[in-house]
């Protein structure tokens, strides 16, 4: 039985008279990657940030069920990895690396070396300042964030697209790996990666989420994919 479960009920929230989400429920769970797909605008950023408390839902709420007892999200049980690394461009990659375990002290820690390591950061590189990084090594960095901490919900708001081919196996791993522990979702446009990563799509359309039952089922995996963010219900 699954420990962890992450519940919206009816997450609703409008910009001026733009409704953006229109009752957003779902409970995703612990064990799996939830791939959330949707059309540009959907709303896929704007519900991450409800979640990540970023941004207020106009009506809705979202709770954790822990080994079957239901309470509030407190804001360290969810990392997220934006699209956009918010990264101290003057900092080493090494010095990032180490001041964020000073703030975040875990049992069975590794050393700094050890976790640059694990998000292929060669020697040279992560003792160079962030701001000479590549977008794909700034991604790999924010991604470690969420390695070092794993939050019981972690967000990826398109993580890999900046990643090269290589580290994107070695990290799509390393999630495969934190997902026993985790509740992940992943926003993504890469159907490939959803495909290959995914345990479960979610589609945010209409404003609504509904679940893809059974998409490894289907031969025309992306088609059907297509035509269903594309049918005229859509929320653009
Ligand atoms: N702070 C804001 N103020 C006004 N409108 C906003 C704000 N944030 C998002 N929106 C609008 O809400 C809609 C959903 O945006 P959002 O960024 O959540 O979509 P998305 O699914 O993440 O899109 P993409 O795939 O293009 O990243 C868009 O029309 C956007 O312009």
């Amino acid at each position: 039985m699954n420990r962890l479960k992450l519940e919206l009920r009816d997450i609703q929230k409008s910009f001026g008279n733009q409704s953006v989400l229109k009752g957003c429920s779902y409970t995703f769970e612990q064990g799996n990657i939830y791939g959330l797909l949707g059309r540009n605008g959907a709303g896929k950023t704007t519900l991450f940030n409800i979640l990540y408390e970023e941004m207020k839902q106009d009506s809705g709420t979202f709770t954790l069920h822990i080994d079957g007892k239901e309470r509030a999200v407190d804001p360290e049980d969810i990392g997220m990895v934006f699209t956009d690394n918010y990264l101290p461009e003057f900092l080493t990659g090494y010095e990032f690396v180490s001041f964020f375990l000073d703030l975040h002290k875990q049992e069975n820690q590794l050393s700094v070396d050890e976790y640059l390591d694990i998000v292929s950061i060669d020697e040279e590189s992560r003792h160079r300042i962030i701001k000479t990084y590549s977008s794909g090594m700034q991604s790999k960095l924010s991604l470690l964030t969420v390695i070092i901490t794993q939050p019981k919900i972690i967000l990826l708001d398109e993580p890999l697209t900046a990643v090269d081919v290589v580290s994107g196996i070695e990290l799509k791993q390393l999630f495969m790996n934190l997902k026993s522990e985790s509740i992940i979702i992943l926003s993504t446009h890469m159907l490939q990666l959803a495909e290959d990563m995914c345990d479960e799509l979610v589609l945010l359309k209409g404003g609504l989420l509904s679940s893809m039952e059974d998409f490894r089922s289907e031969e025309q995996f992306e088609k059907q994919i297509i035509q269903a963010l594309s049918e005229e219900s859509s929320a653009l």
